[in-house]
C-alpha cells in the first residue's frame, strides 16, 4: 500500500524568549500558523525491515540524519513494527528557512505511518513521540494556529488568523537555529512582542492589529549577522506589505497581505532581490 501526506511550512507571528533553562534550551512562547507552502511524503510498505528514503532535492540528508527517517525510526522501535517503509520526500520548502520543512515532514511522516500501519495512535500522544525529534515538531504534528511554550512543545490551539496572504522571500544564507539561539542574550531582549496581542488581534480577526504587533526576538540576533535580511525586511515593507517579520531564527522573512491586488508588486520586487520567493495563502 502507498500513502500521501502534506507537510505544510510554518510561520512565527510572534516569537518570545523568556529565559534561558539549565537544560540549554530556551523558554519561548510563540504564536505559530501553517502556509499554504508544503512538502508532499509518499510513504509506501516494505515487506523487509528497512527504511528507506529518497527525495528529488539534492541538499537534504537521505540517511539516518533526515528527519523522516528519525521519525520512522522512532515509530518501528516503540511500537515494534516489523514492516519496513520506503519515504519518497518531494521537496518544496526551503531547507534551513525558519519554516519548519524538516520538522514538518518528520510530523507527517509519524501521521503517515500511524495510518499506514493501523497503529491509531492518538494525536496527543504522537505529539509526544514529536517531542523527541525536535521542539517545533509536536505544533507540526496537529499543524493550525497555536500559542506554543516550554521549548515549543506545550500547545494551545487558538483559531486561524484573519485570511491573507502570505510572501515568504529566502535569502541565499544558510542560518543555523542553534547558533542563532546560542548568541541570544536573554536577559538583554530590548524589544519582547506581546503574546497576548497577538492572541487578541487574532481572536478578534483584526488583520491591522495583528500586522502591528507582530514581533520576533530573534530578529536581534540573525538581522545583527546576516544584513542581507534586514534589506530583506525593509525590501518587503516599502513594497507595501502589511506586516513583515522574519520567521524562527530565519533567514525567510514574510509579509502578510490583506489585499490580493498588492501581491504581484510585492512579488516581482523581491524576485528582483533574491530567488526563492514564494506567494501562498495563510492555511485556515
Ligand atoms: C526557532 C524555531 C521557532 O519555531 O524554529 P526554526 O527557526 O528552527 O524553524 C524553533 O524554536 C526551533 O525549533 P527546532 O528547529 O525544532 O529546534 P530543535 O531541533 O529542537 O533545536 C535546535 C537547537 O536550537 C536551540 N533551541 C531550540 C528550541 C528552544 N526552545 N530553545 C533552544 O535553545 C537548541 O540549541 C537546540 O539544540
Ligand atoms: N526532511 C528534511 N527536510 C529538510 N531538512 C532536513 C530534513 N531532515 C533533516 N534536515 C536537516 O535539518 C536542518 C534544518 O532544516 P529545516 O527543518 O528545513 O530548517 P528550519 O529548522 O530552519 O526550519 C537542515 O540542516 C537539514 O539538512
Amino acid at each position: 500500500m502507498k500513502i500521501f501526506e502534506k507537510a505544510p511550512a510554518k510561520i512565527n507571528l510572534s516569537l518570545d524568549v523568556l529565559h534561558k533553562r539549565p537544560d540549554g534550551y530556551h523558554e519561548v512562547e510563540m504564536v505559530m500558523t501553517m502556509v499554504d507552502l508544503a512538502d508532499r511524503i509518499e510513504m509506501q510498505e516494505l515487506s523487509r525491515d528497512t527504511i528507506i528514503i529518497s527525495s528529488q532535492a539534492g541538499y537534504i540528508p537521505l540517511d539516518e540524519k533526515n528527519l523522516a527517517f528519525q521519525a520512522a525510526r522512532l515509530i518501528k522501535d516503540r511500537y515494534d513494527v516489523k514492516q519496513g517503509v520506503y519515504i519518497h520526500l518531494d521537496k518544496k520548502i526551503p531547507v534551513a528557512a525558519g519554516l519548519a520543512g524538516g520538522s514538518s515532514d518528520a510530523a507527517a511522516t509519524l501521521r503517515g505511518l500511524n495510518r499506514l500501519w493501523n497503529l491509531n495512535i492518538p494525536m496527543e500522544e504522537l505529539q509526544v513521540l514529536g517531542a523527541e525529534l525536535g521542539s517545533d515538531v509536536p505544533f507540526c504534528v496537529t499543524g493550525g494556529t497555536a500559542v506554543a511554550r516550554g521549548r515549543g512543545e506545550k500547545l494551545e490551539p487558538i483559531v486561524s488568523p484573519p485570511q491573507c496572504w502570505v510572501v515568504l522571500a529566502k535569502p541565499p544564507i544558510n542560518v543555523s537555529t542553534s547558533e542563532i539561539y546560542g548568541k541570544l542574550n536573554a536577559r538583554e531582549i530590548k524589544n519582547h512582542p506581546s503574546t497576548e496581542n497577538v492572541m487578541k488581534a487574532i481572536r478578534e480577526k483584526q488583520f491591522d492589529q495583528l500586522c502591528g504587533n507582530l514581533g520576533n526576538v530573534l530578529e536581534e540576533v540573525t538581522l545583527d549577522l546576516y544584513p542581507e535580511v534586514r534589506q530583506l525586511k525593509d525590501c518587503m515593507q516599502r513594497l507595501g506589505a502589511d506586516g513583515v517579520l522574519m520567521s524562527g531564527s530565519g533567514p525567510t522573512v514574510f509579509g502578510l497581505v490583506s489585499k490580493e491586488a498588492k501581491v504581484p508588486r510585492i512579488y516581482n520586487g523581491l524576485r528582483g532581490f533574491c530567488k526563492d520567493v514564494y506567494a501562498v495563502r495563510m492555511l485556515t
